[in-house]
């Protein structure tokens, strides 16, 4: 939470940051054939990136969920998904993460470290009982079942007091055969201060209807939009365009808990052709 006179970020410090993550993240917004991977110099896909991606089993049998969409913008496309998990699976899946929390890491060039100045959270890697394969279903239908799409097997997420994320892209690498094509940031768990999902290059929209899902007024200083941790929803975004461009728009961050815990849950959709 920040208030008039010690802002999160100065918009000074979003552009430095912005371009240092630019740089360092890939070159967003450049086509992803110039980054590497052409059909002649393929680079190989990590054995640990083929293995974490799943598919549903084909037989799954899944109730049904009335989930709520707003669309907040259409390019990128960017969407408010309410009611996203009912409240049972959002319950189930913080359960499941039990005994499963590790201290998030970052990259720092190439080595994975603990960084707490730039993310500040746990993070469990979730079996896929029914519950979890059915919203892994459920991630796909809303896309239309893209081909050769997969899913990144979940982690869930917890922040407390102070925990935080820094401004940052969801892909570090990207080329035309493989990329993290769309994120779903889900909350689980929102009794808590702060912990919105910020991002600084979208602008609030007018209408204050939609206040009940971004932060208007006081707590709506920091730069951009800054999406509402509500238990169950979810923010939607696609990564990159048809061309296989990253969008800019799309650096985001957590933000600082100001008081209790937040638990999130990472929905990633990953492009990998002929897997
Ligand atoms: O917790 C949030 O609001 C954002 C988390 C995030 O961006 C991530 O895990 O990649
Ligand atoms: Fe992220």
């Amino acid at each position: 939470m920040a208030d008039q006179g010690s802002r999160w970020r100065t918009t000074i410090e979003i552009a430095a940051i912005s371009a240092v993550l630019y740089l360092v993240l890939g070159a967003p917004g450049f086509p992803s054939s110039l980054l590497g991977g052409s059909s002649e110099h393929r680079i190989p896909q990590s054995r640990a990136k083929t293995e974490s991606l799943v598919y549903p089993s084909p037989g799954l049998q899944c109730g049904s969920q009335s989930y709520n969409v707003h669309i907040f913008s259409a390019s990128p496309l960017v969407i408010y998904i309410d009611d996203f998990l009912n409240q049972e699976e959002a319950d189930h899946l913080i359960d499941i993460s039990r005994d499963k929390w590790q201290i998030s890491t970052v990259f720092n060039n190439g080595v994975e470290e603990r960084d707490d100045s730039v993310r500040k959270s746990e993070k469990a890697l979730i079996d896929r009982d029914t519950t979890v394969q059915c919203i892994e279903q459920r991630a796909l239908s809303i896309q239309g079942w893209p081909q050769e799409t997969f899913i990144e097997r979940l982690w869930t997420q917890r922040y407390n007091v102070s925990g935080h994320y820094s401004l940052h892209y969801d892909w570090a690498s990207a080329s035309k055969d493989s990329r993290r094509v769309s994120t779903f940031m889900v909350y689980l768990e929102a009794d808590c201060g702060g912990g919105g999902t910020n991002f600084p290059m979208l602008q609030a929209p007018e209408d204050v209807k939609w206040c009940d899902f971004i932060e208007c007024g006081q707590q709506g200083d920091a730069e951009g939009v800054t999406f509402k941790a509500r238990k169950g929803a979810a923010v939607f975004w696609m990564n990159f365009d048809a061309d296989g461009r990253g969008y800019k728009e799309t650096i985001h961050a957590g933000m600082p808990v100001t008081k209790g815990t937040k638990v999130g849950l990472n929905i990633w959709s990953w492009y990998q052709a002929g897997l």
